[in-house]
């Protein structure tokens, strides 16, 4: 199963087809019974079986703002009174807060105070619970006052925090930061996932979806593609091509590379190298470094250029390739093949001043992938603004006609027709030299074997990002052991 995250807009859309449905009400009822459900488990769950780590008495404080995201907390609150722990409500507008949630709140006995009230500060600080029912779909960060300063302070609170839909401060929509974010170990959301939860997992915690009835995604006569997608473990072993009985080294795959110049061995070598452990039938190098590339990976033919590399399904071109005019030339040679060609490093610091050469594929119909960093994204495509990273890469792809894929602590793959994937796997501990290099080639590899481009780019980067969280537990228990020899 593919992780599927669906805008605001088609949220919107199916909350109203499901209201027609059930009638005014029943949706936030679910929605905070939901709520409430999970806060009892994770409550219960951190108190264990300690002696009088009984749920009674337990004191839950619910940040409500003038919504329905406020109402959910609300009602999930007059539940949470229903289990005997002692609620109170922090009020950011009084006039504007849910009216029949405040009423439920208040018929079970829960505390309404306001922002204002000098005593919030110390409320959050002993609660044992913080409910965020500040602001949800509606969110349009930077959060104001008084929400900003509430989120402030339930920052520094022990509590168990829950965001009720999505962690206030944060862009529903864009995953976009701007000013003080609530910062969630659980987020119970509704509906669907929405994109920001994916793109800016780390403020979410652990985020649990109940689709409240509403079959987001499978209203007749809308398109049943989610606005963003994501790979699960399963889901990519699903998609790893398997070489068939049948298959030999020419039909299980070949993949180009062609990369490297007297300046720079060592990028082809991993690009290389990324493309060898993906398995295809054969890897073939063009150019200046064939030898250090042959040395460490013996199974590659290799040739000096591309002209020599004999026949491939997919060519990798760029790392460490330079940018003089036998690179551009390269570049030329390797754009013009009717194959799916995948474009990185010094590649695309040059096809910056070639578009041309994307347009011709685009308009010949041809497969290109290009594979850049923030710096090289703004090489190529100068006019985009990066603050909001999803659309910036969507506006690349829709224009240049290629996939792009474009890394970061989230990176990021959009294909020309819309179809938009996050990568949820990896570690910091990859953003280090080299590392763009093998994952070129381990795409590479996958667009040989035929997998449609943005599928190749988004299982590539997710492979690559597991198999960087394993070389950082490798890196850490190297430098613990080297700690301890150090320390005698
Ligand atoms: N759809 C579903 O499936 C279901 C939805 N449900 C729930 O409803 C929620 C959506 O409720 P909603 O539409 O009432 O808006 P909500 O997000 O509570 O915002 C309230 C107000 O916040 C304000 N505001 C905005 N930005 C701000 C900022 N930066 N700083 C401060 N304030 C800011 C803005 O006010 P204004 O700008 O007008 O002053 C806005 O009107 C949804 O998230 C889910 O929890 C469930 O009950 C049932 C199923
Ligand atoms: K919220």
């Amino acid at each position: 199963m593919l992780i599927q995250a669906y805008s605001v807009e088609r949220i919107r859309q199916a909350e109203a087809a499901a209201q027609a449905r059930t009638g005014d009400g029943v949706l936030m009822r679910r929605a905070a019974t939901a709520l409430a459900q999970v806060v009892v488990a994770r409550l219960t769950a951190r108190l264990g079986s300690r002696p009088g780590s009984r749920l009674p008495g337990r004191s839950v404080v619910l940040l409500v703002g003038t919504g329905d995201n406020g109402g959910d907390a609300l009602i999930a609150g007059a539940l949470l009174r229903g289990r005997g722990l002692a609620v109170t409500a922090v009020l950011t507008d009084p006039a504007r807060a849910h009216a029949d949630g405040l009423a439920r709140l208040r018929r079970a006995w829960g505390r309404v105070v306001t922002a204002d009230d000098p005593r919030v500060a110390g409320l959050l600080a002993g609660a044992d619970v913080v409910i965020d029912g500040l602001v949800g779909l509606a969110a349009r960060p930077p959060l104001r006052e008084p929400a900003a300063s509430l989120v402030r302070l339930a920052v520094d609170s022990p509590a168990l925090t829950v965001a009720v839909d999505l962690p206030s401060g944060l862009h529903p929509d864009t995953g976009v930061v701007s000013g003080p974010v609530f910062r969630a170990d659980v987020t119970v959301t509704f509906g669907a996932l929405k994109p920001g939860l994916l793109l800016a997992d780390e403020w979410c915690g652990t985020v649990v979806s109940d689709d409240l009835g509403m079959g987001v995604g499978t209203a007749p006569g809308t398109s049943v593609r989610a606005d963003l997608l994501a790979l699960t473990d399963g889901a990519a072993a699903a998609l790893l091509p398997d070489p068939g009985r049948a298959d030999d080294k020419y039909t299980g795959g070949l993949v180009g590379v062609a990369a490297g110049s007297t300046d720079y061995p060592g990028a082809p070598v991993l690009s290389v190298g990324g493309a060898v452990c993906l398995r295809p039938g054969m890897v073939r190098y063009a150019g200046a470094q064939a030898k250090a590339v042959v040395a460490r990976w013996p199974e590659v033919v290799a040739a000096e250029s591309v002209e020599r590399a004999g026949r491939v399904q997919a060519w990798v071109v760029g790392p460490g390739m330079g940018t003089d005019e036998t690179a551009a030339a390269t570049l030329r040679t390797v754009l013009e093949q009717d194959v799916p060609v995948l474009v990185d490093a010094d590649g695309l610091t040059l096809l910056a001043g070639h578009r041309d050469w994307l347009d011709r594929r685009r308009a010949a119909g041809q497969v290109t992938v290009l594979t850049p960093h923030d710096r090289e994204f703004t090489r190529v495509f100068g006019d985009l603004d990066l603050t909001d990273r999803l659309d910036a890469v969507r506006r690349a792809a829709a224009t240049s006609g290629a996939v792009v894929l474009l890394k970061g602590h989230r990176t990021l793959v959009a294909a020309p027709d819309g179809t938009t994937w996050v990568n949820l796997t990896g570690t910091p501990w990859l953003a280090s030299a080299g590392s763009g290099d093998v994952l070129s080639g381990v795409i590479g590899s996958l667009l040989a074997s035929g997998l449609p481009a943005d599928r190749a780019a988004a299982l590539g980067a997710h492979l690559h990002g597991r198999a960087g969280e394993r070389a950082e537990r490798a890196g850490r228990a190297g430098a613990h052991a080297l700690w301890e020899f150090l320390r005698g």
